[in-house]
């Protein structure tokens, strides 16, 4: 092992040699790294909360064909110009169209057409009277119908391609389908739906200490909450967790178990072992690797892409290659797990799967309290938002929100950014909040 100088001779694995990188920079590497994912075809009825891998287009005019949007009679608006309740304008019933059914008769001067909703507008009517303003009659003899109000042209009558021409786009590639998209996709005909596959995540969590969440307390000892709250994460994301359970703080083990699931996933997430403590085994794993530059032409497939990002908490948050597959590496307190996870893997599991903009929403707010101290990094504090009676945002920071604890993490809505300086941030001043319930 290289001797490193200047830090004590009993400092000699280089744990101390560890630049930060901006929170920025270390986004856009994961990013980099990242790609997509391939896509697949899901049941029409399947495809809320996946994104769609390519274009869809209108595969007709919508409406289809004039449509009647109220139970009524088509006529020609000119022959009811003069109607009213007192001097009802009598039409000759030519027709009953049921949704569904089409005419037989075209409707003429004088003429009118019994419709529903839903049903194709007859030839020659330009709009529809509602039931109600209407009356049944006999005339010559011959059905009739009494118009007791003027109908302005396309009074109730959805004209064809109102909505979508033939053609025009539907939904883009990357969007988030909703409901309301499967609804439309369901109209043009879209049976099977194109996404993007949904990312395959495996989540290590590192740490001799950890006991499966079944186990009771053994002294020293704690139960694995990381490996949960990871899977929840990235289940938020669209994305699939592959739990793999816990690993000791040895080096050959981590580095077994993550080359035996590389293959599988598209994605490997630890917890743990990063910091400089004597374990922090998955540290001196990637300390093994040759580091990121921005200057060589080609990724290598094993790479660190950063091993300190300038934030708080999740400083000696981590990333790499390894043999082409993404691996970050979040820290074990659950707090620093947390941040991590929701600053450089969530955006890179939005990304694999075509979101254009993969980053965090924010929102601005107001703080409601100090946050004392100043900091060299920015901090993402814990914050619950609340709608003021004044119209403003609020965002109240949480108690417990230390990197290690855990009691605000289910409380918190949005993480509030402190920026780096000596003053931290006052009552009063607005901050940017990042949202971790997404909307979009
Ligand atoms: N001398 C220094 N010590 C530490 C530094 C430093 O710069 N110099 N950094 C601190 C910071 S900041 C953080 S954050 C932590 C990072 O620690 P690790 O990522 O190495 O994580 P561990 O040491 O494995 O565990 C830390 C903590 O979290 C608990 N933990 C771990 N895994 C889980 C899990 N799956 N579920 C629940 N809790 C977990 C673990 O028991 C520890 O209490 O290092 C500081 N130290
Ligand atoms: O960076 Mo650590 O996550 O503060 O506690
Ligand atoms: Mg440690």
């Amino acid at each position: 092992m290289a001797a490193e100088s200047g830090h004590g001779d009993h400092q000699i694995d280089g744990r101390f040699n560890r630049r930060a990188v901006l929170v920025e920079e270390a986004q856009r590497r994961v990013l980099a790294a990242a790609g997509t994912v391939a896509s697949e075809h899901v049941p029409l009825a399947e495809c809320g909360g996946r994104r769609l891998s390519r274009e869809l287009r209108a595969t007709c005019d919508w409406p289809p064909f004039a449509r009647a949007g109220l139970d009524g009679y088509a006529v020609r608006a000119a022959d009811t110009a003069l109607a009213s309740p007192s001097n009802p304008a009598t039409l000759r019933v030519v027709d009953t169209v049921a949704a569904g059914g089409l005419a037989l008769a075209a409707v003429e001067a004088g003429t009118a057409a019994r419709v529903m909703t839903g049903a194709a507008v007859p030839e020659g009517a330009d709009a529809v009277v509602m039931l109600e303003q209407t009356a049944e009659a006999v005339a010559g003899g011959e059905k009739a119908a009494l118009i007791k109000a003027a109908a302005r042209p396309g009074q109730n009558v959805a004209p064809r391609g109102e909505e979508f021409r033939l053609g025009s786009p539907v939904a883009a590639p990357g969007e988030l389908l909703t409901p309301g998209h499967a609804a439309l996709l369901g109209t043009f005909g879209y049976a099977a739906v194109p996404v993007y596959k949904r990312p395959r995540v495996a989540v290590f969590a590192t740490g001799s200490e950890l006991l499966p969440v079944e186990a009771p307390l053994a002294p020293g000892q704690i139960r694995d909450s990381n490996s949960a709250m990871v899977a929840a994460l990235i289940r938020e994301c669209g994305a699939e967790p592959v739990l793999c359970g816990t690993l000791p703080d040895e080096l050959a083990a981590l580095r077994e178990a993550l080359a035996r699931v590389s293959a599988a996933v598209d994605m490997i997430i630890t917890t743990g072992g990063v910091s400089v403590g004597d374990y922090d085994a998955m540290a001196e794993l990637l300390r093994g690797l040759a580091s990121y530059s921005s200057s060589s032409p080609a990724p290598a497939p094993s790479m660190l892409l950063f091993n300190r990002v300038s934030m708080r908490p999740g400083s000696p948050t981590s990333a790499a290659l390894l043999d082409g597959k993404l691996v970050l590496a979040l820290s074990g307190n659950p707090g620093a797990c947390f941040v991590g996870f929701e600053l450089l893997a969530a955006p890179a599991l939005r990304a694999m799967q075509g979101d254009p903009s993969p980053a965090a929403q924010a929102i601005i707010a107001r703080l409601s309290s100090d946050i004392g101290k100043g900091s060299p990094h920015v901090r993402y504090v814990r914050a619950k938002l609340r709608f003021g009676g004044d119209g403003i945002v609020y965002a109240d920071p949480l108690a417990f929100g230390k990197s290690s604890m855990m009691a605000s993490l289910a409380e918190a809505d949005g993480l509030a950014v402190i920026p780096s300086g000596s003053q931290g941030s006052k009552e009063g001043d607005v901050v940017q909040v990042l949202l971790l319930k997404r909307t979009c």
